[in-house]
């Protein structure tokens, strides 16, 4: 009675002619589809995670990869690894796990470690992340994979043995990645880092600008308390690490 279905129609531009919605234009949906089923060329990506089944937290990160595989004209095939079996304690522990795991990131194109908390599998990430380095395999990393990168980075490149978040080793010597919640004018104390917040560019040659559209800032959705430490950025980027994205403080890395 209350017309819904009338009003989904109109969202989906399918108004009614006479008493049936109007033909829908399909052309750049069936052409997308189609583009997709003859997809042979396949792109393989290794994600490093905590979870080995498929899981909704990684929703949007299978979404994307998928749109961005059929731009590229590539089969997506991907390939989950779960973090803990990269990890050396694992070929003792559990040697066919391991060997797998390792075969599963060596025959990938591209490496992905995405979001998460708490410090179970951690170390694996850590190890996926010197592997693509180097390796010189692309390594896209998402918030937790990026602190992952920043780590291991200080750990290998800057010798910087224990270099830690302070989320997984409160007392590590090198707090590479520390808290730093936001404040909040309407909440008491401090808070997740939640939503949409803006990233400006701060070098307009790197890829991640590019592959933006040249732009100069982006928003994007966030979800986490811990930062790249400001203190030890300038040390970081003198061993040659670029932060090509920060906050307007410039005190957040993106
Ligand atoms: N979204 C995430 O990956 C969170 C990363 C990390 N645990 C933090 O809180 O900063």
């Amino acid at each position: 009675d209350q017309k819904a279905h009338e009003a989904i129609l109109k969202v989906l531009d399918l108004q009614l002619v006479g008493k049936v919605p109007r033909e829908p234009k399909l052309a750049e949906w069936t052409e997308r589809a189609s583009k997709f089923d003859k997809l042979k060329t396949p792109v393989k990506i290794a994600m490093v995670g905590k979870y080995t089944g498929l899981s909704d937290s990684y929703l949007s990160v299978l979404k994307a990869l998928l749109h961005a595989s059929v731009a590229m004209e590539r089969k997506l095939v991907l390939e989950w690894v779960p973090s803990c079996d990269l990890e050396n304690s694992a070929a003792k522990e559990t040697p066919e796990a391991h060997q797998k795991a390792w075969k599963l990131l060596k025959g990938a194109d591209g490496v992905l470690v995405p979001g998460g908390f708490g410090d179970r599998g951690v170390e694996g990430k850590i190890l996926a992340a010197t592997y693509a380095r180097e390796k010189n395999v692309p390594y896209l990393g998402i918030c937790l994979g990026m602190q992952v990168a920043v780590i291991e980075f200080a750990r290998s490149v800057m010798k910087l043995g224990g270099a830690n978040s302070t989320e997984f080793d409160p007392a590590t010597a090198s707090p590479c990645v520390i808290f730093m919640p936001e404040g909040s004018k309407t909440q008491m104390g401090a808070t997740m880092r939640l939503g949409s917040r803006r990233t400006h560019f701060l070098a307009n040659n790197c890829k991640s600008a590019k592959l933006y559209g040249n732009a100069t800032s982006i928003d994007e959705r966030h979800r986490h308390r811990y930062e790249v430490n400001p203190e030890m950025v300038p040390l970081l980027e003198k061993a040659g690490l670029s932060f090509v994205g920060k906050d307007e403080s410039g005190r957040r890395m993106e």
